[in-house]
């Protein structure tokens, strides 16, 4: 199986590379950090899915990328293709021939393992040699050999720690345990019988206990009933005598408190014969508050009285006032009413006045702008417009005629100028050219002085249209300001006509204005008593009528209130109105005194029927306590006998309560034992299958032990191992005979190991630490080839990654002899070097160098530029 071609995309430093592996020896050549060993790792991930450098598979992808992939090509007659994808879409596929054979990661493994029969540590260690590594078979050998011989899981299996010794290890302290078992199967038997013997015995107490308890509880229920009796009787004696003396205190307070109130009836007696007495001044306290009251009406009379008469001296005075004022307030009246007849002729009157002022002031006003204005004549003016309108229609008509004259003698002059030897145009004779000339000249000086008078008579006509403008202008005004001045004329002689006409209804009216002024002065004087008369006029005879009609009353209550006053007075003639007060408040005394000796006989007379109620209660209490016939002594006997009763009882129950207690207790130990006797005898009864699996595992572990199994598995491929080697040294040309590999005896608790000598023509053995430097290369790379060789039917390829770092020249050349050698063992080496030396063994080139982050690839043969 050589490599054929490998293709990446996005893998390691790779963007884009297709590498061909066309020579036998192929060297891959280039700088450190080209990205030649990331051609070796396409290859390692190509047929295991995994990095060879041990770095995680997303490392792989091309950085800034997210996908890679990598497509290597086999041949071994047939042609195979691996194609794998990162990360795993489930796109990977193994093609043989042209037919895929398998797809998705896993499958593709799989059939990889099959084709090239070596798994991926065995490849590592063996045919792909890392930087430097070729020596480190000696040290790897150990463990390469076991997998190589599938040893490596015999030996876990059949190790201290593996699964076949844990097994038994596992049985062993089962069967330790049934040991235990049946120890414990044996006592728990004996305790059971103890356990029941107890029980019958229990049992047996039991039932002695429970007659004892059926007696005495016969015994306690009849003493009880007898206790409850007497208790009853206890609680009924016990109930009086605390009524009886409670009926004893109660009846001695009764009878102290009657012994305090016995002298009530006499003091009752006492007294009320002094409130008989006293009850007379009672009489006179009523005569006295009447006096006082009449007293008090009659201060009251005479203030009314008082208060009448002066209203009725006030209300005479007025009335004598009013009498007085009355011919004045006659007079004010008729003079206002003349004054109002002629009041709307005074009114008239003072209008005339004012509008005869206005009138007058009016007229001196037109007076003054009438003296202002002048009567200007207009005919004058007018004749002179006239005169200027004719002198314009005379200068118009001049100014017409030299228009026309200049058109004549323009006309005379083009028809010269166009004449040219002809006939003349003013006089049609022969026009010789000094005829002509003249004739221009002529026609030129009349445009001439035609243009100059046109000019005049224009100019003239434009200031008599201004003059024009200016006399209508002033007409105008003049015309306005006559027109103003004869209707200010006029509107004078109007106003002269209005104020001669107000002068004479003046005139007229003089004399009611005269009379008006009279009455109005007479008015003025009159109205301060026209004024009193009326705020008097309220008053009247009538008002004065009721006031002496109050007074006369007021007097007659005065008289009757004064004879009741003597009347009262006369009552209590004799008497000390002072003591009144006094005899009165010794009543009011004994009054209180009485109420309070009554309340003591009410409360003598309940007292005494409380003490009848008493004494008839004592006696029947006495009574009902002779009835009973209690007695202590006999209650506490009684007592005494239920509670002794009652402990033994107690004794007995506590004793049943244990016995039961003790009883359960054994019972359940009973079946707690007799339980776990049936789940020994069935844990015991695992004891012969425990025992024949343990004799048939130690029998396995020493089948599959170095003695056994093992030691044919190394036997057999040690042999062919050995084969290999020796027939690959001698094409190597070395100076041994035999190379020999040994495998150690395994002491207890050491592995096997494994160790490779080299013999000489004389049959000397050498230890792999004494050949040459270049010796121990040749047989390293012998070793791995032979272990190769012997797990592979053929060897395809060996991938050697700088082999020469860290040796000498002479060791280089040594190495480079080897691997020419090499390729009677092996038909494809790729050889990944940085060192152009090697480049002398190659016979296809591989050049890999870096542009920028990108490795690129070029291939050549060599010879061929
Ligand atoms: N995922 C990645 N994407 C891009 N470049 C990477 C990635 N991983 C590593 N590299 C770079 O790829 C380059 C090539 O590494 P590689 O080991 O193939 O070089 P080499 O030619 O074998 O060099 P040497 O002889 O020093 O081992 C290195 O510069 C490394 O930094």
């Amino acid at each position: 199986m050589r490599i054929d071609r490998i293709d990446l995309k996005n893998f390691l430093s790779h963007s884009e590379s297709s590498i061909n592996f066309k020579g036998r020896i192929n060297v891959l050549i280039g700088h450190n950090g080209a990205g030649k060993s990331s051609i070796i790792d396409g290859i390692v991930f190509a047929l295991f899915r995994e990095s060879s450098r041990g770095n995680a598979n997303k490392n792989l992808v091309k950085m800034g990328n997210r996908s890679a992939s990598v497509r290597l090509t086999l041949a071994n007659g047939n042609q195979i293709i691996i194609e794998r994808h990162l990360p795993d879409s489930g796109n990977d596929l193994l093609i043989a021939g042209s037919m895929p054979k398998a797809r998705g990661a896993e499958k593709v493994t799989e059939e990889v393992q099959k084709i090239i029969n070596i798994d991926k540590e065995v490849l590592l260690s063996t045919l792909i040699v890392r930087q430097g590594e070729i020596e480190s078979i000696f040290e790897d050998l150990t463990d390469v050999l076991k997998k190589v011989m599938k040893i490596e899981n015999l030996e876990k299996l059949t190790e201290a720690s593996g699964p076949i010794y844990s097994k038994m290890k596992e049985i062993q302290s089962k069967l330790e345990q049934i040991q235990t078992f049946e120890k414990e199967y044996t006592d728990t038997r004996m305790k059971l019988i103890d356990l029941k013997r107890e029980k019958s015995k229990i049992e047996e107490e039991l039932e002695e206990l429970r007659k004892s308890e059926e007696t005495l509880n016969g015994q306690l229920q009849e003493a009880q009933r007898l206790l409850d009796e007497i208790q009853r009787k206890r609680d009924e004696y016990l109930g009086l005598a605390r009524e009886k003396d409670r009926l004893i205190r109660e009846k001695k307070v009764t009878e102290d408190r009657l012994s305090q109130l016995a002298g009530a009836e006499e003091e009752k007696k006492m007294i009320e014969e002094k409130v008989r007495e006293l009850e007379k001044y009672e009489e006179a306290k009523v005569l006295l508050d009447q006096l006082r009251e009449v007293e008090k009406d009659i201060d009251r009379i005479r203030q009314s009285l008082e208060k009448a008469m002066n209203e009725r001296d006030t209300i005479k005075d007025k009335l004598g006032r009013k009498a007085e004022l009355y011919p004045d307030y006659s007079r004010y009246v008729t003079n206002k009413e003349k004054l109002e007849s002629i009041e709307e002729k005074e009114r008239e009157y003072n209008g005339l006045q004012t509008t005869y002022r206005n009138i007058q002031v009016e007229i001196s006003r037109i007076d003054k702008t009438l003296s202002s204005l002048k009567v200007i004549n207009t005919s004058e003016l007018e004749d002179e417009i006239r005169k200027v309108e004719d002198e314009i229609s005379e200068l118009s008509s001049k100014k017409g005629k030299l228009m026309a004259q200049v058109d004549e003698a323009k006309k005379v002059l083009s028809g010269l100028e166009q004449v040219k030897g002809g006939q003349c145009p003013v006089c049609k004779r022969p026009l010789d050219e000094s005829h002509k000339l003249n004739l221009i000249q002529e026609a030129k000086s009349v445009i001439q002085a035609s243009k100059e008078e046109l000019e005049n008579v224009s100019r003239r006509l434009s200031e008599l249209a201004k003059k024009k403008e200016d006399l209508k202008t002033w007409l105008s005004s003049a015309n306005q300001n006559n027109t103003k001045y004869n209707t200010l004329a006029e509107k004078k002689a109007e106003l002269e006509k209005q104020l001669a006409d107000a002068q004479s209804r003046l005139e007229e009216l003089k004399k009611a204005h005269e009379e008006y002024v009279k009455l109005k002065d007479a008015l003025s004087k009159l109205e301060p008593a026209y004024k009193e008369y009326l705020s008097l006029s309220k008053v009247n005879e009538e008002d004065l009528k009721e006031k002496e009609e109050e007074i006369l009353k007021l007097n007659r209550q005065l008289e009757e209130k004064q004879a009741k006053r003597n009347e009262i007075k006369n009552k209590l003639t004799g008497m000390d109105l002072k003591s009144i007060e006094e005899k009165l408040r010794e009543l009011e005394e004994l009054r209180r005194r009485l109420n309070d000796v009554l309340r003591k006989l009410g409360e003598r007379s309940s007292l005494e029927m409380r003490l009848n109620q008493m004494q008839k209660d004592l006696g029947e209490i006495e009574k009902r306590i002779g009835e009973l016939n209690f007695s202590e002594d006999e209650y506490q006997g009684a007592k005494k006998k239920v509670e002794e009763l009652r402990n033994k009882l107690l004794d007995i129950s506590k004793k049943i309560a244990e016995d039961e207690g003790s009883l359960n207790q054994i019972r359940k130990d009973i079946e707690e034992k007799e339980k776990r006797l049936k789940d020994l005898e069935a844990l015991i009864s695992q004891k012969p299958n425990l025992e024949k699996a343990l004799k048939k595992l130690t029998k396995l572990r020493e089948d599959l032990g170095e003695k056994g199994l093992q030691n044919y598995i190394i036997s057999a491929v040690k042999s062919k191992i050995e084969n290999n080697l020796n027939e690959i040294t001698s094409m190597f040309n070395l100076a041994f005979t035999r190379v020999s590999l040994e495998f150690s005896a395994s002491t207890r608790g050491q592995k096997i190991k494994a160790s490779l000598s080299a013999y000489d023509n004389y049959g000397r053995e050498y230890a792999v630490d004494m050949l040459s430097g270049g010796e121990r290369i040749s047989i390293a790379l012998a070793l791995r080839l032979a272990i190769a060789k012997s797990l592979m039917d053929s060897l395809g390829f060996i991938i050697l990654d700088e082999p020469t770092v860290h040796l000498d020249e002479e060791r280089r050349k040594e190495l480079m002899n080897v691997i020419r050698s090499a390729l009677d063992v092996v038909p494809q080496i790729i050889v990944v070097t940085h060192d152009d030396e090697i480049l002398e063994i190659g016979d296809y080139i591989i050049r890999v160098e870096k542009r920028g982050s990108e490795s690129k690839v070029t291939e050549e043969v060599p010879g061929n530029d």
